[in-house]
């Protein structure tokens, strides 16, 4: 815990004193049963399963188990362990729900809802068409997956907790129809899954540096309005269907661009006013970035003209253009 207790860590008093004292259900294991493996990275792997007999109804719950693998060091348990704690603790519909822990031999396992329609990301690259290379979704259906993410952020924002890792990867779909809800899926450990989205800067731990703003990948300066930029990130995800920003560029050639003010550029259906929204979560000045509630309430107020419109892509919406189209 030693790492993530320094005062340094915008969420220490989170980890110092709420959290550690809280209680979270131990599950045994003779009620989970492992079924398919979803995924796995170096913090160990997650699979499909279900928890039985837990409903009223004495019927089975679905659940994803994310299970440490039984090298993994102390200090790695008491990281995994902290995120179901968090994640037990945070109760909101924008944010998936850790049903408990349990532990065998030796081997610790979080139990979360399984969100049926996978992760954002893949969602977003699956619902691209191939011939014109971009979304199958209207644009109404892009901004609610935004407003719900920005409505999970705004709730973290409330607690003054910070994420440190916004992405359309650690993002999930209760499912792929058109009612899905998008929620926060993971604080954290997902970097494991989806390593080349991260980036090793000498002697740190791996950083999602494309999501990053300059004080962050060159202070460690990480607060709500580094998750604030991220979040802007997170909106250019969405609306390229899930491009990896700045494409193109190395690693250290984006934390060069982004120092000398290069922005990402308005992805083709984004609607002007969007990228506006986007351009304002990526201001060099951290107060003069907007809040969570700010951004929250934005999206909510566009999502409701969009859908009244029902265009599928901005060239179909009235949105001006006349504007500018980069920051
Ligand atoms: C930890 C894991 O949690 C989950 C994954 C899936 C889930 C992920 C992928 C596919 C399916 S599915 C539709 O085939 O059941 C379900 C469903 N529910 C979860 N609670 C996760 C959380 C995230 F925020 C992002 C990615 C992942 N993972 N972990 C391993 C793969 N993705």
């Amino acid at each position: 815990l030693e790492d993530i207790l320094t005062e340094g860590n915008p969420n220490y008093r989170w980890y110092s004193h709420r959290l550690l004292k809280g209680t979270i259900v131990e599950i045994d294991k003779s009620q989970i049963q492992i079924n398919t493996l979803l995924g796995r990275g170096a913090f160990g792997e997650v699979f499909r399963g279900i928890l039985l007999g837990r409903e009223r109804n004495g019927n089975n719950t679905d659940i994803a188990v994310k299970r440490l693998s039984k090298c993994a060091d102390e200090q790695s348990q008491d990281k995994f362990l902290l995120e179901a704690l968090i994640l037990f603790k945070f109760q909101h519909k924008n944010i998936v729900k850790c049903l408990g822990i349990s532990s065998s031999n030796g081997g610790y396992m979080i139990l979360l809802e399984l969100m049926l329609g996978g992760d954002l990301k893949t969602f977003l690259r699956n619902t691209k068409d191939k011939q014109t290379q971009k979304s199958t979704l209207k644009v109404s259906e892009l901004l609610r997956l935004a407003g719900d993410i920005a409505c999970g952020l705004n709730y973290l924002e409330s607690l003054h907790f910070v994420h440190r890792d916004v992405a359309a990867r650690n993002c999930l779909l209760t499912n792929l129809g058109p009612n899905r809800v998008a929620k926060l899926g993971d604080f954290g450990l997902a970097k494991d899954i989806l390593l080349h989205d991260y980036y090793r800067k000498e002697g740190t731990a791996l950083l999602p540096i494309r999501w990053m703003p300059p004080e962050a990948f060159l202070e460690g300066y990480f607060s709500s309005k580094s998750d604030v930029w991220a979040f802007g990130v997170l909106m250019w995800e969405i609306f390229t269907s899930g491009f990896i920003p700045y494409p193109g560029l190395q690693n250290n050639d984006v934390m060069t661009f982004v120092r000398k003010g290069g922005r990402l550029e308005i992805p083709a259906i984004c609607p002007q006013s969007i990228y506006d929204l986007m351009c304002w979560c990526w201001q060099n000045d951290t107060v003069e970035r907007p809040s969570f509630q700010t951004i929250y309430k934005f999206l909510v107020i566009t999502h409701k003209k969009f859908q009244s419109d029902e265009c599928f892509s901005n060239d179909q919406c009235n949105e001006d253009r006349s504007s500018p189209r980069y920051c």
